[in-house]
């Protein structure tokens, strides 16, 4: 089983002003002559971290991570002004032509696999390859799956943790009823909605659940982001014209080469949203890990994720 690169840290770091309210974190590390990369970051919200600059060979690629608009150390934290699907697309480019990059591979799991599906769609011609991990398309079935019914029979105890932040009045639409409280006026209101937000999704994201992850969502920094920032894109239905458009919009990428690694057992996204994406993009090489969950950090993910940059690393 392949495992992570050793840790490395930036050989670059810098901010870049995308608009007149949104300044972005961004950091290169690896081989400044290498194959660039572009890291896409889940969430949405949820920041880049250290553990992902170590999915590529540091001696073959230029490993640029970026914090979306108002996650991680992007500017202002939290905030959901000018932040849609088709701001961060832009934003991507505006980063590739800040970092003088002609072409890239595109890397993303979960929502950043949604994020490299609607850049690769918008923008063909920049992308290598696209490497995906735990397909997200933020489709009606997948948002109710996880945040109204579904999954919470599988985690009936986290799901509870979650569900009980909300009075039962209001159950009925929980995405809605987060969505009053993570843009309360109230701090106290907004941090309650956002932990037991973030927390659901960090006890259900490993097959064997690990504690520590759990735990790193309750940091109330990472909480408002993540929480705040995905609600506000689920609401809106992820920004896009029908509920299927990455789907509908698969051809434009139909000459891309592409990997897509998702758990058997992942119950944040589940393998049918793999199996639609890979029917509508056959080119595209389809790895189910057979004993895994979401999370990229799972092992055999880890080994599948590996073993395609180097695959793609020439
Ligand atoms: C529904 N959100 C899926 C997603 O993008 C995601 N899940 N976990 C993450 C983090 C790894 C950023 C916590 O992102």
């Amino acid at each position: 089983m392949r495992t992570l690169y050793p840790a490395i840290t930036p050989y670059d770091t810098g901010t870049l002003k995308v608009d007149e309210r949104h300044t972005l974190y961004y950091e290169q590390c690896g081989n400044p002559d290498g194959k660039p990369v572009v890291m896409l970051h889940g969430g949405p919200g949820g920041g880049c971290t250290a553990k992902m600059r170590q999915f590529h060979n540091p001696a073959k690629y230029r490993i640029i991570l970026f914090d979306q608009r108002g996650a991680g150390r992007s500017t202002p934290h939290a905030d959901l002004v000018d932040n849609t699907t088709w701001d961060l697309v832009a934003d991507i480019e505006t980063l590739r032509g800040h970092l003088a990059v002609d072409r890239w591979q595109v890397f993303g799991g979960s929502w950043g696999s949604t994020l490299a599906l609607a850049y690769a769609q918008a923008h063909p011609q920049r992308v290598t390859e696209l490497v995906l991990r735990g397909i997200f398309m933020l489709r009606r079935w997948e948002l109710e799956w996880f945040y109204q019914e579904g999954a919470s029979r599988l985690f009936p105890d986290a799901w509870d943790h979650y569900v009980n932040a909300i009075p039962a009045v209001e159950r009925h639409d929980l995405i809605s009823a987060f969505h009053r409280r993570l843009t309360s006026d109230d701090e106290a209101t907004r941090l309650a909605a956002a932990r037991a937000w973030s927390v659901w999704e960090g006890a259900t994201s490993f097959l064997h659940v690990d504690d520590d992850f759990i735990n790193s969502h309750e940091d109330p920094q990472f909480a408002l982001a993540f929480a705040r920032i995905e609600n506000h894109y689920f609401v809106n239905g992820g920004f896009f014209e029908v509920e299927d458009q990455l789907l509908r919009d698969a051809h434009r990428i139909a000459d891309i080469p592409g990997v897509i690694v998702h758990g058997r057992y992942d119950v944040v996204c589940p393998l049918a949203n793999a199996w639609d994406l890979h029917k509508a993009w056959p080119k595209a090489q389809l790895h189910i890990t057979p004993a895994s969950g979401h999370s990229a950090f799972e092992a055999e993910n880890v080994d599948a994720l590996v073993r395609a940059t180097d695959s793609f690393a020439g």
